[in-house]
């Protein structure tokens, strides 16, 4: 069977685990009671900033928070444009590779606190995080191999933002603060349930106990980070030199045709959320998409030696 990339994406969501990953990206869905709606527009009444997307000819794209005067706070509007954001890239066949910035040389402070006073009943804030989770869920299924680049802070749900992503790179000088406990929380947009699953349990219970800082070398040690920037230059140089080691970096997993880089991006998602058995069957779909396909029959022709 010789699939295009049109095609290998209709038969993964037509089939059951494709319906798991992809249609049904989401966590809470009206058919749960989640009323999107309702949130969406208490969200928009909180304007500021914006959530930037540039898809490149490559198949990478960055996606970057830019709310520099709040040290790139999420507004509620940057909230919904954030899930509109995620839609966009769901909706791009050609992206292999996804880039997680934040604005001006720092990554994120969290949710704006202005708004979140705004909506402090228990209520509204438990639907912003549900919003929250469907969203950041959706970003790390996507069939694309994406890194939080964090430069400056990652705090509190700018913390849990880059856990979202497959990878993080870290700055020099940069921190991973998950700093919920100083502000009476736990986190709330996904970002415990993913940490427990990066770092495992023990270093979560240290991280988010103590409110810890993590450096880019504590980062390494409990693999948080998968890499640290080499990262010389000062002031705006600085962020144009992050962006293009990131770039670089991610370009070794990158690199390849587009339904071969996100079949391994779906097998991998798949292994990571689903039962054994589903799983396997996935893998088994997404293995016979590609089986004869062009990729394959080139690289059978070709001869291919691993040296
Ligand atoms: C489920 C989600 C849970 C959450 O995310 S709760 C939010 C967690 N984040 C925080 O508590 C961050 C609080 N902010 C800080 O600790 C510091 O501002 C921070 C980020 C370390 C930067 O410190 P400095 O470099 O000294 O800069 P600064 O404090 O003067 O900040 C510059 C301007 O940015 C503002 N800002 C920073 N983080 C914000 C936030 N999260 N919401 C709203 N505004 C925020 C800050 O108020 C200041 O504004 P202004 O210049 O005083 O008008």
């Amino acid at each position: 069977m010789v699939l295009s990339a049109a095609n290998w994406h209709l038969l993964s969501r037509s089939a059951a685990w494709g319906q798991l990953l992809l249609r049904n990206g989401s966590v809470y869905t009206p058919a749960s009671g989640f009323q999107e709606e309702e949130i969406r527009e208490k969200l928009l009444a909180f304007p500021g900033g914006s959530v930037d997307l540039v898809k490149q000819e490559s198949g990478i794209a960055v996606l970057t928070v830019n709310h520099p005067a709040r040290m790139n706070a999420f507004s509620g509007s940057m909230m919904v444009e954030l899930e509109e954001r995620v839609s966009q890239l769901e909706g791009w066949m050609e992206g292999k590779g996804l880039i997680v910035q934040g604005a001006a040389g720092t990554f994120c402070s969290g949710s704006d606190l202005t708004a979140v006073r705004a909506i402090s009943n228990p209520q509204d804030g438990v639907r912003m995080c549900m919003f929250m989770q469907n969203a950041l869920t959706r970003l790390l299924r996507l069939p694309l191999f994406s890194v939080a680049l964090v430069e400056g802070r990652a705090l509190g749900g700018g913390a849990e933002l880059t856990t979202a992503c497959d990878f993080r790179l870290m700055a020099p000088g940069s921190v991973i603060q998950f700093v919920h406990k100083h502000m009476g929380l736990v986190p709330g947009w996904g970002g415990a349930t993913r940490l427990v699953r990066i770092v495992g349990s023990q270093n979560a219970l240290r991280m988010l106990g103590g409110a810890l800082k993590v450096d880019p070398e504590m980062g390494l040690r409990i693999g948080l980070a998968d890499g640290v920037l080499e990262g010389s230059q000062a002031g705006e140089e600085s962020g144009a030199c992050a962006l293009l080691e990131a770039k670089q970096w991610l370009g070794r997993y990158t690199e390849g045709p587009a339904p071969v880089i996100r079949a391994i991006k779906a097998v991998v998602q798949s292994g990571r959320e689903l039962p054994l058995e589903v799983s396997l069957r996935a893998e088994r779909d997404v293995f016979g998409s590609l089986w004869g396909g062009p990729v394959n029959l080139q690289a059978l022709v070709s001869k291919a030696k691993h040296k």
